[in-house]
């Protein structure tokens, strides 16, 4: 991609040409009325949309090879994850056992990662890969591929470079300069485990309140730094914007690893099991008229008709089955807290949950599900199961209702990497959707690859709700947010425990103390403490002044706590990312 397509472009080009060639062709047939009734809007689209002279992009080397140029001229500007973007857009693009292919991925793995296309790549292009890893500070990557290099033909001529590189390497990582494929700190749940659900920590329970609905519960107390979840993302939505970037199952920003969807050019996963189950789920109903999916892409929208197949597929595409359970009250669901639940259970936990949610949002997500909706019976293996008038019905009720439940339920994350538009994956796990939200949360929730990860901020005590922040606002009322509900936090409280709040956190803090609040500034900017020493005398802190919340400055020493909360789990994901890949290629040819 050239500096001026960048410039152009909100994201891959494929994308954005997607679009635009649909909304030219919306505009020419007339302007969509957000108040009509669904069924007429179904009418309107079916007229005027055009969706079916949309044509579906096939895998092609052509494009392939100029997504590549392009990946290679934002390299040399040294745009290194816009060219990954583009690396993965040529990756995805190429037809199967191609040369493109193999030069998408030698090139893409020039920057990131290790490649299960090693063997078809020549010993030249390796040295090229091990020279980005050792630019990188990637030295035992770098030193794998010189390995690989010498062993597939390396030209004698270019041998000495290539042994002078291999040294080098090697001096590196005796001089302790290799990055680490061991996380530190961890950031696995360091409290007791529910014995029923091992990615939980035992004494959380659900309760119900009239203002939040259901909620997270302590019954016992917790303190800073415990690690009370780290669930996998159950379902995920993307912006089309990000498919070059995240995988399409979980969600994960695995640039380094994703591969391709074998059958379009418009969906990449982290690993060989998210794109099995991703394939299973939903991406056999998507696949077909993924381009026109991309035409109407709205930010985490796909997850509508997502949790609807989702739902289909655990009735074993018995549509008349599903019908049958969805279409009754149940008094009762399953309940994640209790146990670890299958896909069934979890799709009729999800389709139970009733969340309250703003009315206000109704035309927009209405107008957003006739669009799934007319694309989606486009294709002959959806009309193959959706086939009678009373099908047809169900399935736009379903989306419908689908479409207020996740708005509510969902968690939405902008990732602004490599794009400073940012782009948007709205996710949903099991336990992370029953908690809610307070500008005075106690814990701090991260999503990222593909996991969701629970974090005390401050101590927590038996028979708190626990509330996260849904990352809009933190110790300030949050009335003019977007927001589909209305707060109801005590920060945002109008009453005598909103007042109380907000007196007691303009107390000055007691100024015998006060030096020990400035001493920790000291740590927090020393260059010599690591991130794990700084968590941790941030932790002794607030355990200690804990009597004090809330507090303004305590809440400033929250927020510090918070953001580097966020980089442990990052820096832990990115760690764990690097070792698989390592040991991915370490496994023999
Ligand atoms: C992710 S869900 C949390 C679980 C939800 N309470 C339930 O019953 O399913 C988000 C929804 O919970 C409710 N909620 C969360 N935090 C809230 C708050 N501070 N004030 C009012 N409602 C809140 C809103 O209905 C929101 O749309």
């Amino acid at each position: 991609m050239n500096s001026a397509a960048v410039k152009s472009g909100p994201g891959p080009e494929t994308v954005a040409h997607l679009q635009s060639t649909f909304s030219r062709n919306m505009k020419s047939g007339g302007e969509l009325d957000l108040d009509a009734d669904a069924l007429e809007l179904i009418k309107f689209v079916e007229t005027h949309g055009q969706l079916d002279k949309t044509p579906e992009l096939v895998k092609s080397n052509a494009p392939a090879a100029e997504h590549r140029s392009a990946g290679n001229r934002l390299y040399r500007e040294r745009k290194l994850n816009q060219a990954l973007v583009l690396y993965n857009e040529s990756i995805c693009h190429a037809e199967a056992g191609s040369d493109q292919l193999a030069m998408g991925y030698a090139n893409r793995y020039w920057i990131n990662g290790c490649s299960v296309m090693v063997k078809v790549t020549s010993g030249t292009l390796k040295f090229y890969r091990s020279a980005v890893y050792f630019e990188q500070g990637e030295y035992e990557f770098a030193l794998y591929n010189i390995d690989l290099a010498k062993r597939n033909n390396y030209p004698e001529q270019l041998m000495p470079k290539l042994l002078a590189r291999e040294l080098n390497c090697q001096q590196q990582i005796a001089a302790g300069r290799s990055k680490p494929t061991v996380p530190h700190p961890r950031m696995n749940i360091n409290v007791d485990i529910n014995p029923e659900i091992p990615f939980l920590a035992s004494g959380i329970g659900m309760n119900y309140e009239a203002k939040f609905g259901r909620g997270l519960i302590a019954q016992k107390d917790f303190n800073p730094g415990d690690i009370l979840l780290d669930e996998k993302v159950e379902l995920c939505g993307l912006e089309c914007d990000l498919i070059y970037q995240s995988c399409s199952q979980c969600s994960g920003e695995f640039g380094y690893s994703l591969i391709p969807c074998p059958g379009c050019p418009l969906a990449m996963f982290c690993s060989k099991e998210c794109q099995e189950m991703n394939w299973k789920l939903y991406h056999r109903f998507e696949c077909g008229v993924a381009s026109k999916l991309c035409c109407i892409s709205f930010t985490w929208g796909m997850i509508i008709p997502r949790f609807f197949f989702y739902g289909l597929t655990q009735f074993g595409d018995d549509l008349q089955a599903m019908m049958d359970y969805c279409e009754q009250e149940h008094a009762t669901a399953p309940n994640p807290l209790e146990r670890t639940l299958n896909q069934l259970e979890v799709f009729k936990f999800i389709h139970n949950a009733k969340p309250h949610f703003n009315r206000k949002f109704d035309s927009y997500l209405k107008v957003i599900v006739v669009f799934y909706y007319v694309v989606f019976l486009m294709n002959p293996l959806v009309r193959s199961i959706i086939c009678t008038e009373s099908h047809e019905r169900f399935f736009l009720r379903s989306l419908l209702a689908y479409s207020r439940l996740l708005g509510s339920l969902l968690a939405s994350t902008v990732f602004f990497k490599v794009y400073p538009q940012g782009y948007t994956a709205g996710t949903v796990s099991l336990i992370g959707s029953i908690c809610n939200h307070s500008c005075d949360p106690a814990v701090n929730t991260v999503i990222h690859s593909g996991r969701v990860k629970m974090v005390v901020l401050r101590p927590i005590r038996k028979g708190e709700q626990i509330f996260t922040t849904y990352g809009t606002s933190w110790w300030e009322p949050g009335e003019d947010r977007p927001l589909d509900y209305k707060c109801r936090c005590v920060v945002c409280d109008r009453g005598p425990a909103g007042r109380k709040w907000h007196s007691l956190m303009m107390r000055p803090f007691p100024l015998k103390e006060l030096k020990n609040v400035q001493r920790m500034r000291y740590v927090l900017d020393s260059e010599e403490t690591n991130n794990a020493a700084k968590l941790n005398a941030l932790q002794q802190l607030i355990k200690r002044y804990a009597h004090l919340h809330p507090q303004k400055n305590l809440g400033d020493i929250l927020r510090v706590y918070d953001s580097l909360l966020n980089d442990a789990v990052f820096a832990e994901n990115e760690a764990l990312a690097r070792a698989r890949l390592h040991a991915a290629c370490a496994a023999p040819l």
